[in-house]
């Protein structure tokens, strides 16, 4: 048995959810959400990243098909393969102590039928150990949600705003508003029924996210959503200004590693090229 306090503990410098030092697991999720503790996730694409996160406290990290435009360089989400995503998670999964990972499951790798979802979940599971596997979409992709449910691997579906429609829902929009309200509810309600244990809302009004938030059991991840989700999660390039650019108006910046790493990069060109890196302290003999 664990006691209430053990499962409040907290760990490294924030509260997992979890047991003190022990694996985040999905139910932990739902039970933050019971005691109304709302909990960060962040993306996460290789060594340092996720062990850095995971000693900060973040119990949920995401190896995104963001990897798309933050660590391939294509322009969007729709390229990144599922070659090309699998030895990232294998890199995360192998760095965490603690944090739960999701990997997100790219454009084309469950879209074609059940069967392909379930086959590109298990190789997520399989070759990159990942703990839990993402995908876009509502309504119709309940039977999906549903039969990698049955396949013994935990799913987070992603509704609102979902990147890898974005030809079909004519950019990057907000989702939710006026008869569009309805719709989202819907796909909320739908991928709770079909077995996810949390659902991402990307760019939807505040007004539904709370909405959904109150009527679901299972916890929601707000991005571009509000204040009232269970828990937040932005892409990490974007939060710690690494990224330049505007970017989308929902995120905050904590950090100017683009302006640390310049300088850093400056300064070591500057040595070399003056003649003062390496120093005796640097050198053998
Ligand atoms: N670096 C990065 N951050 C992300 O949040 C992110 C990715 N990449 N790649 C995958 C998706 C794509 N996402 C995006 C990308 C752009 C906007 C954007 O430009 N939004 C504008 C317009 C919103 C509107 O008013 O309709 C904004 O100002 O927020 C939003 C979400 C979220 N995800
Ligand atoms: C923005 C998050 C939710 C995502 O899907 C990604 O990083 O790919
Ligand atoms: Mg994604």
């Amino acid at each position: 048995m664990t006691s209430a306090a053990e499962v409040a503990a907290p760990y490294g410098n924030g509260a997992s959810g979890a047991p003190a030092g022990r694996k985040v697991r999905v139910h932990h999720l739902r039970e933050m959400k019971e005691r109304g503790e709302p909990w960060p996730m962040l993306t996460a694409y290789d060594m340092y990243t996720a062990e850095l996160f995971d000693e900060a406290g973040i119990p949920v990290l995401l190896v995104g098909d963001s990897a798309s435009n933050n660590v391939y360089g294509y322009d969007t989400s729709l390229p990144v393969t599922v070659d090309e995503l699998i030895p990232l998670v294998r890199g995360v999964t192998r760095s965490v102590k603690r944090a739960l990972v999701v990997a997100d499951l790219p454009f084309g790798s469950y879209q074609v039928s059940v069967e392909q979802a379930v086959a590109t979940a298990v190789r997520f599971m399989k070759e990159g150990r990942a703990h839990a596997v993402k995908l876009e979409g509502g309504e119709h992709f309940a039977p999906h949600v549903k039969a990698i449910t049955a396949a013994g691997i935990p799913v987070m579906a992603h509704i609102g705003f979902t990147p890898q429609s974005e030809h079909q829902l004519g950019g990057y929009r907000v989702q939710g508003r006026d008869d569009a309200f309805d719709q989202v509810v819907a796909d909320a309600h739908a991928v709770q029924e079909a077995g996810a244990f949390a659902v991402v809302l990307e760019m939807v009004t505040a007004e539904v996210a709370k909405q959904i938030t109150h009527d679901l059991v299972i916890p929601t991840v707000g991005i571009g959503a509000g204040p009232d989700t269970d828990a937040q999660v932005l892409v990490w390039q974007d939060m710690m200004g690494l990224r330049r650019g505007k970017g989308p108006r929902f995120v905050k910046r904590y950090a100017d590693l683009a302006g640390v790493m310049t300088s850093a990069a400056q300064q070591f060109a500057a040595e070399v090229r003056g003649h003062r890196f390496p120093g005796p302290e640097h050198t053998f003999h």
